[in-house]
């Protein structure tokens, strides 16, 4: 599955993720009105929104990306309704094209790990039928339950050409209060990063393994490092725009090859047109604001690598 993100990311010259995350504020009102007359002010109409509002933006840019993360949670507050139009989203995302990572920051006990493996990026079997429930390309997975806890993930990326991004150091303010302590005089993330590595080693698929890493835009010299312990492992850049991440920060992400990285905006591309530099656009033209939004993130982070 990296092989086919890695082809997809040459092709766009883009690696860039744009965020499916799609807040009730971000949603402009001529959409939500529209569904809220159809199906009530309800779960099933605020799902209906966010359906209309995403497919609106994957129609604006699928061409120039290779991939989209919706973030599992966005979704979930709206109870079934909201997992259904999580399915919808990942189902047209396949049919434009796109890979799909799913941010669902899963992981427990081996036997409980399996089912979300297989819910994400598996089959399961019932009676002579076989499903992929949610049929995601990629799931974003916590390791803190050690590697009985990541075992069955890898062992369905393995059986199914899917893959991982394995949270290793994340973008948010207080991710050191336990990932930068020290084991043995190491941060726990670069123990982590070894163990991506490891995990990683039997899942290559050409020259990265299928087995990658969340490592925040946030902390640069930590990426640098972290390039460094998990050279085949991609590395999942959340942390751009919205949480202050530029593209000089990101240039030690990626490899000699200009490969081996991507980078996640989501309301910096499905909310641009709220903001000043592209409020020309207005509401109605929400997705032509999230496509500038792309082409400016892509000129700063292809400028930032000497592209
Ligand atoms: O370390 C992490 C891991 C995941 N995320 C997720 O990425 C997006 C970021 O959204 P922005 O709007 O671009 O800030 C969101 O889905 C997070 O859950 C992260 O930010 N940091």
């Amino acid at each position: 599955m990296i092989s086919k993100l890695i082809k997809k990311i040459v092709e766009t010259d883009a690696p860039i993720v744009v965020g499916l995350d799609p807040q009730m504020k971000f949603i402009p009102q001529h959409i939500k009105e529209a569904a809220f007359e159809e199906y009530g002010e309800s779960l099933e109409g605020a799902s209906e929104a966010i359906w209309r509002f995403n497919k609106e933006i994957i129609d604006k840019i699928y061409d120039v990306v290779p991939a989209v993360k919706p973030q599992i949670a966005m979704y979930e507050q709206f109870g079934i309704p909201g997992l259904v139009a999580f399915k919808r989203t990942v189902d047209y995302c396949h049919e434009k094209g796109l890979v799909v990572i799913g941010d669902v920051k899963r992981g427990d006990i081996g036997s409980t790990s399996e089912s979300y493996a297989i819910a994400h990026i598996g089959k399961i079997k019932v009676g002579s039928k076989e499903f992929t429930p949610f049929d995601e390309d990629f799931a974003t997975v916590n390791p803190y339950l050690g590697s009985d806890g990541i075992d069955p993930f890898v062992k369905v990326c393995n059986e199914n050409d899917r893959g991982l991004f394995i949270l290793v150091k994340t973008s948010n303010p207080s991710s050191g209060e336990f990932q930068d302590r020290l084991i043995d005089g190491k941060p726990l993330y670069e123990v982590v990063g070894q163990k991506v590595r490891e995990w990683g080693e039997a899942s290559m698929d050409g020259d990265y393994s299928n087995i990658g890493a969340v490592v925040g835009a946030t902390y640069p010299e930590m990426g640098r490092a972290l390039r460094k312990i998990m050279p085949k492992n991609f590395i999942l850049v959340p942390g751009y725009g919205a949480q202050g991440g530029q593209g000089k920060d990101l240039v030690d992400f990626f490899n000699p090859d200009g490969l081996g990285a991507i980078v996640n905006s989501s309301r910096g591309i499905i909310a641009a047109y709220t903001k000043d530099a592209y409020a020309k656009f207005g509401d109605k033209n929400f997705g032509d604001a999230a496509r500038q939004a792309v082409m400016d993130m892509k000129a700063d982070i292809n400028g930032a690598l000497g592209k």
